[in-house]
């Protein structure tokens, strides 16, 4: 039988005797002290069978519910923090990926952008650490023995590769990786990292609109321009291997941004999140 008690004689906790069940066992989180005081020193027989919603305080209500479950309210998060992401940008040559990636840097925190590591010689205006690592050909091969790379692979006579370890530290802080490669890259990158990173392919909205976007660039001659369309229009088949698409459309650049971020929110939100070991 339950002894009746005013509700302001339910918090006199000290007045109340001293319970000898483990009402405060949480299931989930055990260690919650916080609320095992709260709760630790009520017991059945000391509240009613039931209180009336309607008349009774929120912390009454919730200490007789805790009481009759015979555990208290943990007040820790339900599920973990999601997982970093390792996001893969991929896409033809001029479709946008630096412009999405700059732009999704400036509005989304905890995002660190991999700076590859090169052999080829620094170009003026160019940034050791920020455009590049830039290493000498028997520095990059040292780090190839060491497995240092995720990926490399010989461009134009240089090597190019992504740092491991730079990946390691910045996840175990917390931060998601965005990674930029082409086609070949994302390719590799897939057989390496399989279905633990999220790999979106950008595209413009029609071949002609990629084509008026590299040549309003004017950094690629005209048979450079002829090179790297033949090889988007090859490129493009690569697109089933892909996660997601985004659209890079004409001047229409931020609402790209938004679907990558769309994209992270969403991989954040899965009940099966990406594991990553890298
Ligand atoms: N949505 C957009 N609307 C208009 N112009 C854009 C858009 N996205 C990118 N651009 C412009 O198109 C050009 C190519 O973009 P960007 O250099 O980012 O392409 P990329 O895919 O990184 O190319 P590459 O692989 O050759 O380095 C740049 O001048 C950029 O400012």
């Amino acid at each position: 039988m339950f002894r009746k008690l005013s509700s302001s004689s339910l918090f006199r906790s000290t007045i109340l005797p001293i319970s000898t069940k483990p009402i405060f066992k949480s299931p989930l989180y055990p260690q919650n002290l916080r609320r095992r005081l709260l709760c630790s020193s009520l017991k059945m027989s000391d509240l009613p069978k039931s209180l009336s919603v309607s008349s009774a305080t929120k912390p009454e209500l919730l200490r007789s519910l805790e009481s009759h479950l015979g555990s208290c309210f943990s007040t820790d998060p339900i599920t973990p923090p999601p997982n970093p992401l390792i996001i893969v940008i991929s896409g033809a040559s001029g479709v946008g990926k630096d412009a999405v990636i700059n732009k999704l840097r400036q509005v989304r925190e905890s995002l660190h952008f991999v700076v590859t590591a090169t052999s080829r010689p620094m170009r003026p205006g160019e940034i050791h650490g920020k455009d590049y690592f830039f290493v000498s050909k028997d520095e990059f091969l040292s780090m190839v023995e060491k497995d240092e790379l995720l990926e490399h692979a010989l461009v134009y006579g240089d090597y190019k590769g992504i740092p491991k370890k730079q990946i390691q530290e910045f996840m175990g802080k917390g931060y998601d990786i965005v990674l930029r490669v082409d086609i070949q890259g994302a390719k590799t990158l897939r057989k390496i990292l399989g279905s633990s990173a999220v790999f979106v392919f950008i595209v413009a909205e029609s071949e002609v609109a990629m084509v008026e976007r590299l040549i309003d660039r004017r950094t690629e001659s005209h048979e450079e321009l002829l090179v790297r369309v033949a090889t988007a229009r090859e490129e493009i088949r690569h697109i089933k291997d892909f996660d997601y698409v985004v659209v890079n459309a004409k001047g229409k650049l931020e609402d790209s941004v938004k679907r990558v971020e769309s994209i992270m929110d969403a991989e954040k939100s899965k009940v099966h999140q990406r594991i990553v070991r890298i």
